[in-house]
C-alpha cells in the first residue's frame, strides 16, 4: 500500500536547496558505460528511480556498480558484461523509457539485446518507431518479443546516413550511442540538441569517440573501434532547478537552488522573468523569488531546446493561475500534458483546454483529437484538495499547488515524484513547509 501525503498549504517556501545530476543525462551516461573497455567514474549522481532502475538493469548484465550515496560519485566497471534474461529483464518494464538506450551499448559488448516495454510519464502516446528505424539502419534486426523486443546484429553495425521527422531527444542519444562504435560514419540529421545531449556528446568524447555537432541540428559521428571508460561530472538537472523556481513564484516565497546554471536555463529565465519572478544569478546556484507585485499572465509555447522546455510546463501552469488575465500555453512536444490540470481546477483554478493550435506556430497536433492548449484565466484563490499523483512533473505541480492552497490537501502516488526529485520531503521540509507522510490510505475524494 502505498504512502499517504498531507499538505496544510498557505506558507511560502522560504531556504536553500541542491539539485545533483540530471535524470535526463545521469542514466544515459550510466548506460555509456557499457561501451567501454575499462572503469568508468561518474559524479553528482542522484538518489532517485530512474537511477536505480538502470543500476539494477545494468548489474543484471554483468556490470559491477558501486555508488556512494554521499558525494554522488559511482563506478561502473563493464570488463564482464554478458547477456541477461527477458525474465529478469522484465522485472524493469514500466519504470522509465531508459532501457530502450540499452540497444546498441549491448549489441556492441555482448552482440544482443531484450529491451522490456518502457515506462516513463503518461504524458502522449511516446512510441519508439524513430528508435527503431535508425537501429534497423545500422543494420540492426528487431524482433517483438513477448513483453518487449529483442535485437541483434547479426551482419555487424555500420554507419548510416539518418533523418529524424522530429528532434526526438531519446532517439537522438540512441544514433549517439551506437554509431560511435559502428563501422564507418555516420551523419545525424534534425537531431535533439538538449544541453543533456551535449553532456552525454562529452561523455562519449572522453572515452575515444569522435563526433561533431554542427549548427543545423546535424551530428556527424566517425565510429572507432574501441572505447575506454571516463571520469564525468554530470550537468544539474535544470528541470529539478525550474521546478523549484515556479514552486517560489506559487507560494509567494524566495528559493536558493544550489547547483542551477544559467546556461542551462536561459529560456526558463526570460519566462520566470517576464511572469513577474525575481532571480540573481550566483556562482554556485540561482535564487529565485516573488517580487510582491501582482504576477503578469502571457503567452507561451513549449518547444525543443533553445526554446522552452515542456518538462517547465507543468509547474509554470500553476504559477499562471496566480496570474492578472488571460494567459495561454501550447504545449507542442507531447500530445496529452494537460491531463493534470484537472485536479488543478478542482482546487480552485480558472484552465480550458482545447484541440486547436493557441500559438504562433502550427504544431504536429493542431486539426487533431488531442487537447494541447491550455487557456488559464487569474488570479483564483486556490483550495486543498485530494489528489493520485499522474507524473512527475505533473505530481510536482498538484503538490506545489497544495502547498500554495488554502485548507488541506492529501495526495497518493507520491513515489512517482521520487523518479526525478532526490530527497523530496526532505527538501520541502527544509523549505519550511507543512507536510507529513502516513502508511494509511484513506479513501481519497477525487471528483
Ligand atoms: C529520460 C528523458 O530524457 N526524458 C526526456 C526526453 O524524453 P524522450 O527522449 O522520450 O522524448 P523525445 O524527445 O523522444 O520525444 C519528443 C516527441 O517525439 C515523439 N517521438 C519520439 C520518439 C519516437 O520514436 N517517436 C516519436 O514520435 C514523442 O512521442 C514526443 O512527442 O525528452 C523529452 C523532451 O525534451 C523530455 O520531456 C523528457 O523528460
Ligand atoms: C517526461 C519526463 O520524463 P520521462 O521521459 O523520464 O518520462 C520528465 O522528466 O518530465
Amino acid at each position: 500500500m502505498g504512502e499517504l501525503l498531507t499538505i496544510n498549504g498557505g506558507k511560502p517556501l522560504e531556504g536553500r536547496v541542491s539539485v545533483r545530476g540530471a535524470k535526463n543525462l545521469v542514466p544515459k551516461a550510466m548506460v555509456a558505460a557499457l561501451l567501454g573497455s575499462g572503469t568508468s567514474v561518474l559524479r553528482n549522481v542522484p538518489e532517485i528511480k530512474d537511477v536505480d532502475v538502470v543500476t539494477g538493469l545494468l548489474q543484471l548484465h554483468g556490470v559491477k556498480v558501486e555508488r556512494d550515496s554521499e558525494d554522488g560519485s559511482m563506478t561502473l566497471d563493464p570488463r564482464e558484461a554478458k547477456t541477461a534474461g527477458s525474465s529478469e529483464i522484465d522485472a524493469f518494464a514500466g519504470d522509465s523509457r531508459i532501457p530502450i538506450l540499452f540497444c546498441g551499448p549491448l549489441m556492441h559488448s555482448v552482440g544482443e539485446a531484450f529491451i522490456p516495454d518502457l515506462g516513463g510519464c503518461k504524458i502522449g502516446d511516446r512510441p519508439i518507431d524513430y528508435h527503431l528505424t535508425v537501429l534497423r539502419n545500422f543494420g540492426a534486426v528487431v524482433e517483438k518479443r513477448p513483453g518487449g523486443i529483442h535485437i541483434s546484429a547479426p551482419k555487424g553495425l555500420y554507419g548510416a546516413k539518418l533523418e529524424l521527422p522530429y528532434p526526438s531527444v531519446g532517439a537522438t542519444e540512441q544514433v549517439l550511442l551506437t554509431a560511435v562504435r559502428a563501422e564507418g560514419i555516420t551523419e545525424l540529421k534534425g537531431a535533439a540538441v538538449e544541453p543533456e545531449i551535449h553532456d552525454l556528446i562529452h561523455v562519449l568524447q572522453k572515452m575515444g569517440a569522435i563526433i561533431t555537432v554542427q549548427t543545423d541540428r546535424t551530428i556527424r559521428i566517425e565510429g572507432v573501434k574501441k572505447l575506454s571508460g571516463y571520469n564525468h561530472l554530470a550537468i544539474p538537472d535544470r528541470n529539478e532547478s525550474a521546478s523549484w523556481a515556479s514552486a517560489a513564484l506559487v507560494t509567494q516565497g524566495d528559493i536558493f537552488v544550489e547547483g542551477a546554471m544559467q546556461r542551462d536555463l536561459t529560456a526558463f529565465l526570460n519566462v520566470y522573468r517576464k511572469i513577474g519572478g525575481e532571480f540573481s544569478v550566483h556562482d554556485d546556484g540561482i535564487r529565485f523569488w516573488h517580487g510582491g507585485d501582482a504576477l503578469n499572465s502571457l503567452v507561451l509555447e513549449t518547444d525543443v531546446h533553445p526554446g522552452f522546455m515542456t518538462d517547465w510546463q507543468q509547474p509554470l501552469v500553476v504559477a499562471l493561475t496566480q496570474a492578472q488575465g488571460v494567459s495561454i500555453v501550447h504545449e507542442t512536444v507531447y500530445e496529452n500534458r494537460f491531463g493534470f490540470t484537472d485536479a488543478l481546477v478542482r482546487m480552485g483554478a480558472s484552465i480550458q483546454l482545447h484541440r486547436e493550435c493557441l500559438g504562433s506556430v502550427p504544431c504536429r497536433f493542431g486539426q487533431r483529437n488531442f487537447l494541447h492548449s491550455a487557456v488559464i484565466s487569474g488570479p483564483t484563490k486556490l483550495h486543498g484538495a485530494d489528489f493520485d499523483i499522474p507524473d512527475l512533473r505533473g505530481g510536482f505541480s498538484h503538490l506545489v499547488a497544495a502547498l500554495a492552497a488554502k485548507g488541506t490537501s492529501r495526495a497518493t502516488g507520491i513515489e512517482i515524484i521520487n523518479r526525478g526529485y532526490e530527497k523530496f520531503m526532505e527538501k520541502l521540509e527544509g523549505l519550511g513547509a507543512d507536510v507529513s507522510l502516513s502508511d494509511q490510505q484513506a479513501s481519497l475524494q477525487l471528483i
